[in-house]
């Protein structure tokens, strides 16, 4: 087995309803571990808390408990140090101005990437995601494919030893998702862990190495795509959906 690269344990994020005083778990005690070259998968419904738990152990969000190690560093206390372990990809369309390297460049800079290694740093970011020919194009005329991958290169700028992808192929046509999907394990061979959320179950079932089925802030299954099938009790030709759709009506009913 690889090096754990990103060890959380137990992790909670609450946020608090001012009017009625009461306390939401959006992320209720998660334990999980991330291997140099594995790519982990999160899945679960709208509103299971697969964002926060990202943010939460990212330095995006500080969780109200729990532990993240980073390549070994404690992330609540040396919350800088490790985050220069960390690529964190949330996409979207927006975020962008100018040219696709001056965005790159300024981000590096904010991730306090050394003067002398920004701009190799950049290419070799832009050269990852196939964007290096289009760098000194605006991002407005950019494809939602290209944002999506000019992201990528943004989480790569610091040559980080874990990616987070939230959401990675949401919205995109067919040949942008078959992209993206390559270069997310291209990623991993190369030895970075990698942590992504998808609902979209081709994504998990073409990348994931671990599924963890994440509902109400909490894991109720981790393990292998195979395994799923056998804890959904769904016949092994089924599909990933059928399987996951089976388990979200179980834990419908535990919660009835
Ligand atoms: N800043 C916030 N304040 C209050 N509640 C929040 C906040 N952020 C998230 N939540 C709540 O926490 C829960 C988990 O949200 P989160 O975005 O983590 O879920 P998700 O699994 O990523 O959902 P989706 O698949 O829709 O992106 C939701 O009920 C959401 O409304």
């Amino acid at each position: 087995m690889t090096k754990i690269v990103l060890k959380a344990t137990n992790i909670r994020r609450y946020f608090k309803n001012q009017k009625s005083k009461t306390e939401f778990h959006a992320v209720d005690g998660i334990s999980f571990s991330v291997h140099a070259g594995e790519i982990a998968s999160f899945v679960g419904p709208n509103g299971a808390g697969k964002t926060t738990l990202l943010k939460s152990i990212s330095n995006y969000l500080l969780p109200n408990s729990g532990q993240v190690e980073v390549t070994g560093i404690n992330l609540l206390k040396h919350p800088r140090q490790a985050r220069r372990q960390l690529g964190v990809v949330f996409g979207g369309d927006r975020g962008f101005y100018a040219s696709a390297r001056d965005n790159l460049e300024f981000f590096a800079r904010l991730l306090a990437v050394k003067e002398k290694n920004v701009k190799a740093n950049v290419q070799e970011a832009l050269e990852t995601v196939n964007l290096a020919d289009v760098a000194a194009k605006n991002t407005g005329s950019f494809s939602k494919g290209m944002l999506q991958r000019l992201h990528i290169a943004r989480g790569l700028i610091n040559k980080p030893k874990i990616l987070m992808l939230d959401e990675l192929t949401a919205g995109l046509d067919v040949e942008s998702v078959i992209t993206i999907r390559k270069l997310v394990k291209r990623l991993a061979k190369e030895g970075r862990g990698i942590i992504l959320t998808s609902h979209n179950m081709n994504d998990i079932e073409t990348l994931a190495d671990k599924i963890y089925l994440i509902g109400s802030g909490r894991i109720h299954y981790e393990g292998s795509l195979a395994g799923v099938k056998t804890f959904a009790h769904v016949d092994e030709n089924a599909s990933l959906t059928d399987a996951y759709l089976a388990v979200a009506d179980q834990l419908k009913r535990r919660q009835v």
